[in-house]
């Protein structure tokens, strides 16, 4: 298969820099009128191929909300990927997998693996076990022509007490990830990305990555294409920026929740041009 970072730069190309989250939270399945159950979960999962399938460059579907329902969740998460991607999209995996090495290698298996039932294009993963400890994620996923975001600056406002946390050679420890990931990537259009909130005040540098950046924090956690403008810098090619209760919250509508990511895109077009 065609190596990851290539796929995402065409499909960015193509489609716009944007990346959609499908994350089922109970109280957006009781507003679109569905029960909190696993039917519930299967239509607003469904509701979202038909809505994002065709038209979103990726699409991040929010692994703990199927989990939690077992593994008729499970399934029906299987079910959803293959559909995103008959119509085009390339599916990540929100799981952030973090482990040691050995046992990162099932991870590995279960998400990047040819023939795994839950194989996706790409895997979120957490590197605080040591970067070392995800090189089987990074193998495999070069094997297969996947790709992998490690966690390094995240959205949320817990991240910086452990993120900005000062290494041992002066560097933080979220530049110290970003900067091990770009070691890494083999090419300019690497398959290796980061995490980095669209909220962060203080972004680590991406010169040397080499890879994609997803920017989550866009839209309900305050983040705006400013924001990710500010993040980017130069380097706004590699932009991608995640939204997802921000588009979601406009279901069931097919039409409306169409429209609500055709505008993000539009917004984010400077990312591309
Ligand atoms: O890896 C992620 O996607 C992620 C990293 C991060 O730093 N912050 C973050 O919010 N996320 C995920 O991105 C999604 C954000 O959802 P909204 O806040 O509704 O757009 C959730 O699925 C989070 O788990």
């Amino acid at each position: 298969m065609t190596p990851f970072g290539e796929r995402l730069w065409s499909a960015t190309a193509e489609r716009g820099a944007l990346c959609v989250g499908i994350d089922p939270h109970p109280p957006l399945l009781r507003s679109w009128g569905l029960d909190d159950t696993v039917g519930g979960l299967r239509a607003f999962s469904e509701i979202c191929v038909e809505a994002f399938g065709d038209l979103a460059a990726v699409v991040k579907p929010q692994v703990a909300f199927y989990e939690s329902y077992g593994s008729a969740g499970l399934q029906v998460l299987e079910t959803v990927t293959g559909e995103l991607q008959q119509r085009g999209a390339l599916v990540l995996a929100d799981a952030k997998r973090g482990d040691i090495g050995s046992t990162m290698a099932a991870y590995a298996r279960a998400w990047l693996s040819d023939g795994s039932p839950l194989a996706a294009d790409a895997v979120t993963v957490s590197p605080y076990l040591g970067i070392g400890s995800l090189d089987p994620v990074f193998e495999a996923a070069s094997a297969s022509g996947r790709g992998v975001f490690v966690l390094a600056a995240t959205s949320n406002p817990e991240g910086p007490q452990v993120q900005r946390a000062i290494s041992d050679d002066g560097r933080t420890v979220a530049q110290l990830i970003v900067d091990e990931v770009g070691l890494r990537n083999a090419s300019p259009r690497g398959s290796f990305g980061t995490v980095i909130g669209a909220t962060v005040a203080d972004p680590p540098d991406v010169s040397k990555l080499c890879g994609p950046i997803l920017l989550p924090g866009v839209g309900a956690q305050g983040g705006t294409p400013a924001d990710v403008e500010r993040v980017m810098g130069e380097h706004r090619r590699a932009a991608l920026p995640a939204v997802s209760r921000e588009v979601l919250k406009h279901g069931p509508s097919v039409a409306a929740l169409k429209s609500a990511l055709s505008e993000f895109v539009d917004s984010f077009a400077f990312l591309t041009n």
